[in-house]
């Protein structure tokens, strides 16, 4: 084994940075590409990836972190997981048979690869989009097959650092997710639907000749310090056992330690503690560096410290996740038992990358200064984790000052009238078990189908339709005070009509308004409720170029007023179908907002609850039959490690119970969930006791409706049949076929019909073709089924159900 060279880690570093840009330069990039590449060619992408990397560079440089090394080498034009995929040459089969082959992500065909795998192309479905860990960023799944080929293709890591260099003359530190995590985040292509389950490390050894070239061709670019991350050591759940998973790490990192020449290792296993088995595995590997979450994890054991000799223990006591500042005091405890441990040096870093914060608070000219004040984005960050190691490196006197000072406002932060509000407190501390129990599911079930009426396989949408153009620019003149409250009414009112004709006209059965005046679902609420802020230039990636501006929730949350009772009301009053209530839920607000560390979660989300169930409360006062509570993110708050998860479930269904709960025995409750597996929490979805669920399900293919099926699950179910995430129009047959599929396993008197998702990013063509073959589906399952009881009961012609217009023309 021969290290090439020893530079020293830095004595402060971070593991990432936001990509999207200040002003979310690469989300306007790709979206200019994606939506004319001739005006906009993948040049222009690469252009801007360029830049931003460069601007990335110095501004770090200029906020502290100038040594060589100390800054990660990034850069990922989609996803980050997808580009270490691009990496290793592993292309799918059905997009090599569509004429793409494996390229390296920062060329022209490295861009059109990306576009097709992450948004489909006409011909094949996208890649299943996941989300990353507990958080709010989601991947794109790679998929690797026993066969899929494998060819590394290091060009861009070497290019990019390269162009770094020149432009700053700063030498950066290309990431790469590791060998362990790739392999467990990935599937195969092919589902194995009956077949025994797949062995996620079975290609280890393929990946690893793919790794070790990697690490070879940056070293012979002068590359010194490459960095691997394996938050997947942190994470319980996996379908493999965990010392198999414990064995790859010694297997991949003795091997690409021992190659002849490669850059020094530093491998990362932030988002949770890895655990003892872990931290030891690594260190009996040659590998030169490691990087410890000490915001959710803790301090590793005397064993594995006493393993890891003197090679430098990167102590990642900033927090990537959150936006309030770090608590100094502590983290300098944190740091100083971990000095005290450790037998080499303790540089200081973040815990995770600082993908999940935005970039910088400073432009937040308009927020609260005390709550400005209490907040930290990426920018701020860097400058904690750069006076964190000033004071390790000369001593914590030395930044005495900066201590005296956070001590100072953190006071003044438990003091503030608005983090305690007794009125609120009392309501909480009030609630009765009783509150969180409906009449029985059965009774139920009775009444709201006497009331509803609704045809078998009854059709409905998740709640948003297209945000056009024109209803972001009329939202954002009445925001600027160029528009004024009636004629921003009116303007919400005429789209909220052309709404509900399109879904008349269509023909689905139960409507809803379409959610023209919400910004973003979490959003919408939090400029309603007290207890929470708003910022302007807050944005982090979701997923590709889609990203969300979490508010952030600093105080005790109470409703000053009904929030979305005039325009359900008015839908209504529109049409004589039902038109779905449409909230979202304590869970998602939480999980979609930055919320506040100095109360337990289980109030917050009470807080939260309370207010949701008396605008439930209106909603039923205004005749609204159907309400929906999103809770898209009930997995995502789901804790890595098995043993917290018990005491997230109780909460978080609590919660959601708590908001449902007063609703009559006639008002039907829907939840929605999306963007995730949800085979793991199916009883607490369960335990939710919504009338209605509808998921997302046709990216994963059958895997939920299997999972739904095998746990017997109680409740109707939509599971999505459309995937709403590209561009992509379903055809009829695969529509009909999930359809047959969801009725066959799960019972057609339980099944609805509807999209994976809420429709606000789709376009009005794209949705009305979509829609239509939905409708078109159902009508056609549902006189399959008509016939089945037919048959099997001669003389008793069974309901067809409301035969849609637009039925006749749609099959095709
Ligand atoms: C991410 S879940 C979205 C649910 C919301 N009601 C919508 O339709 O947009
Ligand atoms: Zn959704």
């Amino acid at each position: 084994m021969s290290v090439l060279n020893t530079a020293p880690l830095p004595s402060a570093t971070i593991l990432g940075y936001p990509r999207i840009g200040p002003d979310r330069e690469l989300k306007r990039a790709l979206e200019s590409y994606w939506q004319d590449s001739v005006q906009h060619p993948a040049t222009t992408v690469l252009d801007t990836l360029a830049r931003l990397r460069e601007r990335t560079t110095v501004r770090l440089k200029d906020l502290g972190l100038d040594a060589d090394h100390a800054i990660p080498s990034e850069g990922s034009a989609v996803d980050h997981v997808l580009d270490t995929a691009l990496a290793l040459g592993a292309v799918p089969a059905r997009f090599r048979a569509d004429g793409f082959s494996p390229a390296a992500p920062d060329t022209v065909r490295g861009i059109e690869l990306i576009t097709a795998l992450s948004r489909g192309t006409d011909e094949v479905e996208p890649l299943e989009l996941t989300k990353w860990f507990d958080t709010n960023y989601h991947y794109y799944v790679p998929e690797l097959d026993p066969d899929t080929p494998l060819h590394a293709h290091p060009e861009s890591l070497v290019s990019r650092y390269r162009d770094t260099l020149r432009r700053t003359g700063v030498r950066t530190r290309p990431v790469l997710v590791g060998p362990v995590t790739l392999l467990l985040l990935s599937r195969p292509e092919t589902p194995a639907d009956d077949a025994a389950p797949v062995d996620p490390l079975a290609r280890l050894d393929d990946v690893l000749a793919q790794y070790v070239a990697i690490l070879s061709s940056l070293a012979a670019a002068g590359v010194e310090w490459v960095q691997l991350d394996e938050p997947a050591l942190a994470a319980d759940g996996w379908s493999v056992p965990r010392s198999r998973i414990i064995s790859a790490v010694t297997t991949a990192y003795t091997r690409l330690t021992s190659l002849a020449d490669h850059p020094a290792v530093l491998v990362t296993v932030g988002y949770g503690d890895a655990g003892e088995d872990a931290h030891l595995a690594l260190a009996r590997t040659a590998v030169d560096a490691l990087a410890v979450d000490l915001d959710r994890g803790d301090v590793p054991g005397g064993a594995a410290l006493e393993a890891w000799g003197e090679r430098p223990v990167v102590g990642g006591v900033v927090g990537g996740r959150t936006v309030w500042r770090t608590d100094l005091a502590r983290a300098k405890n944190t740091l100083d038992r971990l000095r005290a441990a450790a037998h080499g040096p303790v540089p200081v870093g973040t815990a995770t990358p600082l993908l999940h914060v935005p970039h910088d608070v400073t432009r937040e000219t308009e927020l609260d200064p005390d709550v400005r004040s209490w907040v930290a984005f990426a920018d701020q960050k860097v400058t904690e984790v750069v006076e964190l190691a000033r004071g390790v490196e000369q001593g914590w006197e030395a930044i005495a000052g900066t201590l005296a000072r956070d001590a100072e406002i953190r006071a003044g932060r438990a003091a503030h009238p608005a983090t305690h509000r007794a009125a609120v407190r009392e309501r909480t501390a009030a609630v009765r078990s009783e509150d969180r129990v409906r009449a029985s599911a059965a009774e139920r079930r009775t009444a709201q189908h006497e009331r509803l009426q609704l045809p078998p396989l009854p059709t409905t949408t998740i709640g948003s339709f297209p945000q056009t153009a024109e209803i972001r620019a009329t939202r954002a003149a009445h925001r600027a005070g160029r528009l004024d409250g009636a004629a921003y009414w009116e303007a919400i009112r005429s789209e909220i009509a052309r709404t509900v004709r399109a879904q008349e006209e269509l023909g689905l059965d139960v409507l809803v308004h379409g959610e023209p005046e919400r910004n973003d679902m979490v959003q919408y609420f939090a400029e309603a409720l007290d207890g929470f802020v708003t910022t302007r230039h807050g944005w982090v990636q979701s997923y590709g170029s889609r990203c969300t501006r979490p508010s952030i929730l600093f105080g005790d949350v109470s409703r000053p007023a009904p929030i979305t009772v005039d325009w359900t009301r008015y839908a209504a009053s529109l049409t004589e179908r039902p038109v779905k209530g449409m909230l979202t839920g304590p869970v998602t607000i939480l999980a979609w907002s930055f919320v506040r560390d100095d109360v337990p979660a289980a109030e917050v989300a009470d807080q939260v609850a309370l207010a949701l169930r008396d605008e439930v409360a209106d909603l039923e006062e205004a005749g609204t039959a159907v309400i929906q509570v999103d809770e898209p993110a009930l997995r995502e708050l789901l804790p890595l490690r098995d043993a917290d998860r018990p005491d997230y479930l109780r909460w978080s269904v609590d919660a959601f119970r708590l908001a449902t709960g007063g609703a009559a025995t006639g008002t039907q409750v829907h939840t929605h969930l999306c963007y995730s597996e949800f085979e793991t929490v199916l009883d607490a979805i369960d335990a939710l006791d919504a009338d209605v669920t509808t998921l997302e399900a046709s990216r994963s293919g059958s895997g939920i409706v299997a999972g739904l099926a095998a746990a017997d699950f109680p409740r109707d179910v939509g599971p999505g049949v459309w995937d709403i995430h590209s561009p992509r129009v379903p055809t009829f047959q695969e529509v009909v076929r999930r359809v047959r599929r969801a009725a066959a396993a799960l019972g057609p008197d339980r099944v609805w019909v509807n999209p994976d998702c809420g429709l606000k990013t789709r376009g009005w063509p794209e949705t009305e073709a979509a829609l239509d073959r939905l409708v078109a589906a159902a009508v056609t399952v549902r006189a399959e089924l008509a016939r089945e009881d037919d048959a099997a009961r001669p003389g008793v012609s069974a309901a067809p159900g409301t035969a849609p217009r637009a039925v006749v023309g749609a099959v095709r």
